[in-house]
C-alpha cells in the first residue's frame, strides 16, 4: 500500500498537524460527510417523487458521536476541512451538536454546510454559535413556479430567507450553488450573475452531472461552462478572482463594480480531478475516495468494535485508493448503486 504511514504502526498524536498525499501526489485535506440520506425536498435530478425508502433506520445511520470520532481520526491523517451535506443535513436531529464536536477537533480549520436552505434561517444563530463557519445554499431558480417544479415541494421564500440570514450573520463567504439545466433555468443565468453583482454573494454555476439515478439528466440538458461564461461576459466585465475562502472545485471571476463573485464548477467540460483534495463519507459509514468511483470502504464494523488504529488504517486505504479522475463519460454504471442524496454531492 502506498501513502504516508500505510506500512507503519506509527500514528501522530492528537492535535499534531500532518499532511497526507494520495498515490497521485494530491494532498487530501477535505472530508465531506453526508449526515443523512433523507431530505425535505425532492429535486427532480436527485430524488424520486415519492422520496426514498430510506434503508437507514436509526440503527443504519451513524450516531453523531461516531461521525465525530471519524473526524477526530481523519484530522490525524491530514483532514482540515469538514463539510456537512446530505440528503438535507438540517433534517438530521441535533446537527448543532455534531458541529460542536467537530469544532472541538483542534486541526479542523473550516466547518461548512451545503443545504437547500429551507430550514436554515430559524436555525442559523444556533448553527453559528455551535461553530459553523459558512454555508453553501443550493438554489436553481428565482421563480416561484420553477422552484416548485424542480424541487417538487419547496417554498422559494424559505430558501431566499436562508441566503439573507447567512449574509446578516456574516457567515462569509456565502455561496449559492446553481445547477444549470438547459431548457429549465438557462434564461436565469444573468439574473443569478446580477445577484452576485448586487450582493456580496458567490454564485457558482454547476454543470449538470450524470450521477445517481439519472432521474432528470439528459445530454442536451447539460450546458457547459464556456457557454455560460460567454453569456455572462456579454453583460459583465469579468476578471479572474482567487481570494475566496474554500477549497472546492470552483473557478471564480469578479464582475467590475460587483460586490460578490461568479464561480464555475465544471466537472463535465474541465474536470478538476488533478486538484482533488477530498474524501467522502455516507450516513451509513462508508468512506468513498471519489464521488464517481463505486469503491467504498466500510468503517462501520470498526466504529462498532474496532480500535482507532484500525479506523486510521481504513482512512489511509481510502485515500491511497483514490482514482486519478472520474469516468463520467463512460456512464454511471448499474453497479454504482449510490444516489447523489446518499453521497452528498
Ligand atoms: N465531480 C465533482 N463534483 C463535486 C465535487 N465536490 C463538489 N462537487 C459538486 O460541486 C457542487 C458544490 O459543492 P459544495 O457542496 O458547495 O462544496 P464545495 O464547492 O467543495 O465548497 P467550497 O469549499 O465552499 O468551495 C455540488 O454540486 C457538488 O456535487 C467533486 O469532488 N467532484
Ligand atoms: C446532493 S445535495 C445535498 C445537500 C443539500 N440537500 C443541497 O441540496 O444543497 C448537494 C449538491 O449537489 C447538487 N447536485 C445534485 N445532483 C446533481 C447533479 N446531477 N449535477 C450537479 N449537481 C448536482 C445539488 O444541487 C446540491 O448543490
Ligand atoms: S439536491 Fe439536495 S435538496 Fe434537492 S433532493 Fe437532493 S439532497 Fe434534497
Ligand atoms: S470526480 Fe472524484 S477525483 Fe474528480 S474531483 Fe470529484 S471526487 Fe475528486
Amino acid at each position: 500500500m502506498k501513502g504516508l504511514y500505510a506500512e507503519s504502526h506509527f500514528f501522530p498524536i492528537s492535535g499534531q498537524r500532518i499532511t497526507m498525499k494520495d498515490s497521485f501526489g494530491r494532498q487530501i485535506n477535505y472530508l465531506r460527510i453526508s449526515v443523512t440520506d433523507r431530505c425535505n425536498l425532492r429535486c427532480r435530478y436527485c430524488m424520486p417523487e415519492e422520496g426514498i425508502e430510506s434503508k437507514l433506520g436509526h440503527e443504519g445511520v451513524l450516531s453523531l458521536e461516531a461521525f465525530a470520532r471519524v473526524v477526530r481520526l481523519a484530522a490525524q491523517v491530514g483532514i482540515r476541512k469538514v463539510r456537512l451535506t446530505g440528503g438535507e443535513p438540517l433534517v438530521r436531529r441535533n446537527i448543532p451538536q455534531l458541529i460542536r464536536y467537530i469544532a472541538d477537533v483542534p486541526q479542523i480549520d473550516d466547518i461548512a454546510l451545503t443545504t437547500n436552505g429551507i430550514l436554515f434561517a430559524p436555525m442559523a444563530e444556533e448553527l453559528k454559535a455551535a461553530g459553523l463557519n459558512r454555508v453553501n445554499i443550493s438554489l436553481d431558480s428565482f421563480k416561484e413556479d420553477r422552484f416548485r417544479f424542480i424541487t417538487r415541494v419547496g417554498n422559494l421564500d424559505q430558501a431566499k430567507k436562508a441566503i439573507f440570514k447567512a449574509l446578516e450573520l456574516k457567515m462569509n463567504p456565502v455561496k449559492i450553488n446553481t445547477v444549470v439545466i438547459r431548457g429549465f433555468n438557462d434564461d436565469e443565468i444573468l439574473d443569478f450573475a446580477r445577484l452576485a453583482y448586487d450582493y456580496p454573494l458567490h454564485v457558482r454555476f454547476i454543470e449538470f452531472m450524470p450521477v445517481g439515478d439519472l432521474l432528470y439528466w439528459k445530454k442536451d440538458r447539460l450546458m457547459k461552462t464556456d457557454e455560460i461564461l460567454e453569456m455572462v461576459k456579454k453583460q459583465f466585465l469579468l476578471t479572474r478572482f482567487k481570494d475566496i475562502r474554500g477549497s472546492g472545485p470552483a473557478r471564480y471571476y469578479k464582475a467590475e463594480g460587483g460586490k460578490g463573485s461568479i464561480g464555475f464548477i465544471s466537472p463535465m467540460s474541465n474536470h478538476f480531478c488533478a486538484q482533488c483534495n477530498r474524501i467522502r463519507m455516507t450516513a451509513d459509514g462508508m468512506i468513498r475516495g471519489c464521488l464517481y468511483d463505486k469503491r467504498e470502504v466500510n468503517l462501520r464494523p470498526s466504529l462498532e468494535n474496532g480500535s482507532d488504529e484500525e479506523i486510521l488504517n481504513l482512512l489511509i486505504e481510502t485515500i491511497t485508493q483514490k482514482p486519478a479522475r472520474h469516468m463520467m463519460d463512460s456512464g454511471w454504471g448499474a453497479k454504482n448503486e449510490r444516489k447523489m442524496f446518499q453521497i452528498g454531492g
